[in-house]
């Protein structure tokens, strides 16, 4: 029998109909949000990722604000543009494409950008405060991720999950959010150190493989019925997107996320609400 699919792209359209009207209300007080990204150099697959945002913002309603520099910028002209949106009224809330061109310190350009300003939830503070369970914007991917999981009534409450990655967006955060009481799983994260991986992915009920290591999710490792959840992005020699879930593991899985169409359409929307969140909480502070 062939997995149910947790369909992201249609998830994330529903959720953008319903920021859409948020946007009315906030527009029709004279609050504009306005979402700014930064994109340095010409990775065509971050350019992809950066004008999919500005797409999205158009859809809702959100005024866009792009700032692109070239594969040379230096570590301070980045930061010349931080410390600007962090001074524009126009831009409610930015991102910074990341990865940044080898050489660039990306903490010191994260830790740079007003906190209050910091759609994707990764500033220092916005991850504290996650860490301590305070109101923060949420890192986009695993909050699009335990949506994703809600909207499709995938139990989470007690569930084992394997989390495999342990980068900054997704890996680091995506514990923080499952192992909250809302959501109250047991998670086990598993990285390139860990010794016998499969071992662990056959215990789990929720696999979110965020390796980057394509196909490294395979059927026999997995527990029927499993929610599986492809964040991997690699490329063939065609460009065409390779994730980290083998595509038999639909056979054995009892959900299983698109790539694309899973959770890429689903970090893009959650993003938004992290926009029209932040105009919300500047428009009832300035009420
Ligand atoms: N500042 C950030 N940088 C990065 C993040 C992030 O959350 N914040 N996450 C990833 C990339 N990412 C967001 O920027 C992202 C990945 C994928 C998609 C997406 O819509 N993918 C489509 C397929 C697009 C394609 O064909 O390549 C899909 O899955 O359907 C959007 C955003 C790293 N950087």
């Amino acid at each position: 029998m062939s997995a149910q699919i947790l369909d992201g792209k249609a998830t994330a359209a529903a959720i953008k109909s319903e920021l859409a009207q948020r946007v009315a209300a906030l527009r029709a007080q004279g609050v504009l949000p306005g979402l700014g990204t930064v994109l340095v150099g010409e990775d065509p697959g971050s350019q992809k990722y950066v004008a999919g945002k500005h797409r999205d913002c158009a859809q809702v309603g959100i005024a866009s604000i792009q700032r692109e520099l070239p594969a040379t910028a230096t570590q301070e002209e980045i930061e010349a543009v931080v410390r600007e949106l962090n001074e524009d009224p126009a831009c409610t809330g930015y991102i910074v494409q990341l990865p940044l061109p080898k050489g660039i310190d990306e903490n010191r350009i994260l830790e740079l950008m007003d906190p209050a300003k910091d759609a994707d939830g990764l500033h220092p503070a916005n991850l504290g405060r996650l860490v301590l369970n305070e109101p923060a914007p949420l890192p986009c991917t695993p909050f699009g991720i335990v949506t994703l999981l809600r909207h499709f009534g995938v139990e989470i409450n007690g569930a084992e999950v394997v989390v495999v990655g342990r980068g900054v967006t997704i890996g680091r955060p995506m514990p923080l959010l499952l192992t909250r009481r809302s959501e109250n799983a047991t998670v086990t994260q598993c990285h390139t150190g860990t010794r016998d991986l499969a071992a662990h992915l056959r215990r789990a009920d929720i696999i979110v493989a965020a390796a980057g290591v394509p196909h490294l999710v395979k059927p026999e490792d997995v527990k029927p019925g499993a929610a599986v959840l492809d964040v991997g992005v690699s490329r063939d020699e065609h460009g065409k997107i390779v994730g980290d879930v083998h595509p038999g593991v639909a056979e054995v899985a009892g959900w299983i996320s698109p790539n694309p169409g899973g959770v890429g359409p689903m970090t893009r929307a959650q993003l938004l609400v992290n926009v029209v969140e932040a105009a919300e909480r500047q428009a009832a502070s300035t009420a």
